[in-house]
């Protein structure tokens, strides 16, 4: 008798990838690497090494606001400048004698407090001290860092990334008046770079943080194709065997990131994404179709993240919304109205408890933020307003990542009677 599973047979072993070279060095390809020359980039270099050319004159650097969009080679440059001005203070004869450089990049995602900024700054010194948890204020910490940083005798540059996220800025104002509040030693300094994703973060400074900064502001343009072109030209010989990666492949990544708001990081990612796909599928070379496939890839990645992040209210939504377009979309969008109906309608399916209409229009504002959607506010006569809705991209990768969630298996069922629904008036 035939053995039922011979139809499957199973591969030999999990891991031969028949010998396959694509990576010679893939960390090339990581975020953290900092390539020796950064293309296109000189201005922006310049701008920053200017912020520290007043040590090299026995002054303070002053501060910075740098902004531009994700992958525009922000954190790059100051890590390459950072490098180059270690190096060459070492050299200088017109480096001022005792002065110890050192940056700390504080995450504003992760740490938006005071206090919580304070800790982390605390930590990277190095402070062995006790430090209390419970009960005390922020001046206990500003108390205990000003120490740390004392004892360290650290001239210190804090780059706070994704500033706009910083909850409250009297940090910023603290910081900046740190040198005539005798909170320092003699020569001593605290340098504030700020970087962010946008420049409205900075109208939204209280002028008095703003002022007291006096800071300079340098801003980074997206990359064109040909620049992403060359950043990926540079590193394809370091991080890929010979003959690995051809021209057309390349240029495909390059097209696909320029599109992208012109993002360095998406060209790297999408070419080290079809590196893996072509080992993945028996390719001794990496192709445009990999390319096309990493893509997509990518895509689904980023759609699970969003929807895996979400509440179980926004996944509930949310598919209503898919659904929405599904059965209701007449023409090109739908409404915050439509979505409701067949949200309501839902609820009753699974006999769950329904939100209001005006629950819904912010879930729905909240996936526009996102980038899930586009909803425009148009005029519905009668002085109404409401929101023309259309999904940005394919949403079947939504779809998806919402049936990963079981408490959604339950809706796999739900076909909703389209009739019925348009015919009643829910609110
Ligand atoms: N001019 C360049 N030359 C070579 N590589 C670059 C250049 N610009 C950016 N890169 C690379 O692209 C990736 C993203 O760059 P970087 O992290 O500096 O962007 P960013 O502007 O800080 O982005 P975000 O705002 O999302 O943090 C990194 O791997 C970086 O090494």
């Amino acid at each position: 008798m035939d053995n039922i599973n011979s139809d499957t047979p199973q591969p030999k072993t999990l891991f031969n990838f028949n010998n396959i070279k694509i990576f010679k060095n893939p960390h090339i390809l990581d975020t953290g690497y900092v390539p020796d020359v950064l293309v296109g980039r000189d201005d922006e270099i310049r701008a920053v090494a200017d912020i520290f050319y007043p040590i090299f004159i026995h002054g303070t650097p002053g501060h910075a606001f740098i902004y531009g969009p994700p992958g525009a080679g922000k954190t790059v440059v100051l890590e390459h400048v950072f490098r180059q001005l270690y190096l060459e203070a070492e050299s200088s004869g017109n480096f001022p004698d005792g002065l110890n450089l050192k940056h700390i990049t504080v995450s504003c995602k992760k740490h938006d407090t005071t206090v919580r900024i304070l800790m982390y700054l605390i930590a990277e010194l190095g402070y062995t001290g006790k430090v209390s948890k419970r009960g005390v204020t922020s001046g206990y910490y500003y108390d205990i860092f000003y120490k740390a940083l004392k004892e360290k005798s650290y001239s210190l540059t804090i780059i706070f990334d994704e500033i706009d996220r910083l909850r409250d800025d009297n940090i910023l104002y603290n910081f900046s008046r740190s040198g005539e509040l005798k909170d320092l030693n003699e020569g001593q300094f605290i340098h504030i770079i700020g970087v962010s994703n946008s420049g409205l973060f900075i109208n939204s400074l209280d002028p008095r943080v703003d002022s007291s900064m006096q800071r300079e502001t340098i801003i980074f343009p997206p990359y064109n194709e040909d620049q992403l072109i060359q950043i990926l030209n540079m590193r394809v010989p370091l991080a890929f065997y010979p003959n690995v990666v051809s021209e057309d492949t390349v240029n495909r990544c390059a097209k696909e990131a320029a599109e992208d708001e012109g993002d360095a990081r998406r060209a790297i990612y999408l070419l080290q994404t079809a590196g893996h796909i072509a080992i993945k599928t028996s390719c001794y070379t990496v192709q445009p179709a990999h390319v096309v496939l990493a893509a997509q890839k990518i895509k689904e990645d980023i759609s699970l993240q969003f929807v895996l992040n979400m509440s179980y209210q926004e996944k509930f939504v949310l598919l209503a919304m898919l659904n929405t377009d599904i059965y209701l979309k007449k023409g090109k969008y739908f409404t915050t109205g439509d979505v409701y109906r067949i949200y309501y309608d839902m609820c009753k399916f699974v006999g769950e408890e329904e939100f209001s209409l005006a629950a819904i229009s912010q879930k729905v504002s909240k996936f526009k933020m996102m980038g899930i959607v586009n909803a425009n506010t148009t005029s519905k006569g009668r002085g109404g307003l409401t929101s023309q809705i259309v999904f940005i991209g394919d949403p079947t990768t939504l779809k998806n990542a919402i049936f990963k969630d079981g408490k959604f298996i339950r809706f796999v069922t739900y076909v909703p009677d389209v009739k019925k629904i348009c015919s009643t008036q829910i609110w």
